[in-house]
């Protein structure tokens, strides 16, 4: 990997320091997703004395697995739906490796194609095997992807198209936070097709549509994902439900660090509680007192959690103000389908969808993960596990109304998937996704806030590294924990990253 595009530490260690704190160190980490997780491991591993407090019965968040018996009788773990593990993804999976230091339970999902239904006439396109280094990356879609003809270059306006180049995590949003990404797509000039194939599922892969979307944040993400990115697009996923692969293994290792885990515990009010720090109050519970706090729930939680706390707002009017106006993103349907038959051999995996009113995304479980093939195999016949994703769902339309259309879209991209049996289907609608709509940059909050000791934390968090979802979890969790370390005289987490701007973006002076 050429050295310009190497991952670098934006957080050095630092031998020098020590790496414990002293023995009154306290913590309470509120939200037991990735971000939770990964801010009560770093300090509990550092010999803070950390509680996590997770309002559902599980941890996980968005990566929660919960129980369900089939209408055939049998029992499955579903999860909350299929994630990507990119590897880029630094910091999250150096705490994975924390606990499976091969990364074996995770499995490349190989190639995944951008598909729209055959009426369309595009063929599917799979930018998974572009070299992984920027630049020729870029060179090799243009020269070899039908979405992108070289013919069609003249159209583009090239000052849009290298603003990702460009990208700086100060300058892009200056001048690119005040307008969409749709007015940004609109004006770079890419063909129908192109603008398809690869802008649109992307930008809905961040729960957004493109009018609502942040053009700088637009741009962020082709810096982290693509074009400053050295690892290329592939993706991995675990084999097993992520209750198997993930938390309970993490419960585990906090457990051994003396860390306390207590899931079934809503947070309902932040409190100041002078020299001692702050106090949490719990549902039903007892308050929790700790010098230090990290709320890592998600945007409509952390809404709730400070609009109920007034002393908290008396304290800390800057973070009572960014909360107060963060928006949210689109609502968003998982369905997982149980079917008699199966759909072709050579379907990949993963497939983005493109052009449909509501499916973003098609994952053949019983491909992937150990469960969902146990479940096929034990069938009379061939069974199978269908993953149905809509990112970023027309607002007011039922979950029961969004999984029918999602199921037509299906059956018209696919169309052997009109045959398949569904013997059960588990749906969800959500509407706790972040928005990253236009001009919010500047209000949204960072890990730091006007409230001393309490630090912020999740994927929805101001952050200047590059990152986004799962790995912005972990990397502002990792920032959070950092800054207790710092208040308790030990030294930081490393942490590497991307580079940090884009390879025409102009390098701050020594
Ligand atoms: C369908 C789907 C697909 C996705 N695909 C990908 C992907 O391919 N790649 C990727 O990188 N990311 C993906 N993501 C995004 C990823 O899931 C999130 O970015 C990540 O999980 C966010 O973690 P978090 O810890 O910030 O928030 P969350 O996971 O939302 O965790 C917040 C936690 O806080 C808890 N909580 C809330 N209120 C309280 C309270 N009052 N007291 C105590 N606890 C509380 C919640 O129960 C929750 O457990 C996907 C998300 C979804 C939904």
């Amino acid at each position: 990997m050429p050295g310009l595009f190497r991952p670098r530490h934006h957080v050095a260690p630092r031998p020098d320091l020590p790496q414990r704190v002293g023995p009154d160190a306290t913590a309470v980490v509120v939200g037991g997703g990735i971000a939770g997780v990964s801010a009560a491991l770093v300090l509990a591993e550092r010999g803070v004395q950390v509680e996590l407090l997770e309002a559902a019965p599980h941890l996980g968040g968005r990566l929660g697995t919960w129980d369900r018996t089939l209408a055939d009788g049998s029992e499955v773990v579903v999860e909350h739906g299929y994630h990507g593990f990119f590897r880029q993804y630094y910091t999250l999976r150096d705490l994975l490796r924390r606990i499976d230091p091969d990364l074996g339970f995770l499995r490349d999902v190989g190639g995944y194609p951008i598909a729209s239904r055959p009426s369309v006439g595009w063929e599917p396109e799979d930018f998974t095997a572009l070299p992984r280094t920027p630049l020729l990356n870029l060179v090799a879609l243009v020269l070899r992807s039908p979405s992108f003809k070289l013919s069609e270059l003249r159209h583009v306006n090239a000052d849009e198209a290298l603003a990702m180049l460009h990208y700086d995590p100060v300058r892009t949003y200056a001048e690119h936070d005040h307008r969409s990404a749709a007015e940004l797509l609109d004006s770079l000039g890419f063909s129908d097709r192109g603008r398809a194939m690869l802008f649109e599922v992307f930008a809905h892969s961040f729960f957004n549509v493109e009018e609502r979307y942040s053009a700088a944040e637009f741009l962020a993400m082709c810096h982290f994902y693509f074009t400053g990115n050295p690892e290329g697009l592939g993706m991995d996923a675990p084999t097993e439900d992520y209750r198997t692969a993930l938390w309970e293994p993490f419960t585990r290792l906090l457990e051994k660090h003396g860390a306390t885990v207590t899931t079934g515990a809503r947070a309902v009010a932040l409190r100041p509680d002078g020299a001692r720090g702050w106090a949490v109050d719990v549902e039903r519970e007892p308050a929790r007192h700790a010098r230090h706090l990290v709320v890592a729930t998600d945007v409509p939680a952390t809404r709730d959690l400070v609009a109920a706390s007034p002393e908290l707002v008396a304290t800390a009017p800057g973070l009572a103000r960014g909360i107060a106006s963060l928006p949210g993103g689109e609502p968003y349907v998982v369905a997982r389908l149980f079917c008699e038959g199966d759909v072709d051999p050579g379907r990949a995996v993963f497939t983005g969808v493109t052009r449909e009113r509501v499916l973003d995304s098609v994952t053949l479980f019983h491909r992937l993960e150990g469960g969902s093939a146990r479940w096929a195999a034990a069938g009379p016949g061939p069974r199978s596990v269908v993953e149905l994703h809509s990112y970023a769902c027309p607002a007011g339309t039922s979950r029961d109304e969004l999984v029918a259309a999602m199921r037509e879209e299906l059956a018209a991209l696919w169309p052997e998937a009109a045959d398949l049996r569904v013997v059960d289907v588990d749906a969800h609608r959500y509407t706790n996704a972040p928005g990253f709509d236009p001009g919010y940059h500047l209000v949204r909050p960072g890990v730091l806030t006007d409230a001393r000791g309490l630090r912020l934390a999740g994927d929805w968090v101001a952050c200047d590294v590059p990152s986004a979802l799962m790995e912005r979890a972990a990397v502002t969790a990792v920032t959070a924990a950092n800054d207790v370390l710092r208040e308790e005289g030990a030294a930081p987490e490393p942490m590497r990253s991307i580079p940090p701007r884009g390879i025409l973006a102009r390098r701050p002076r020594a």
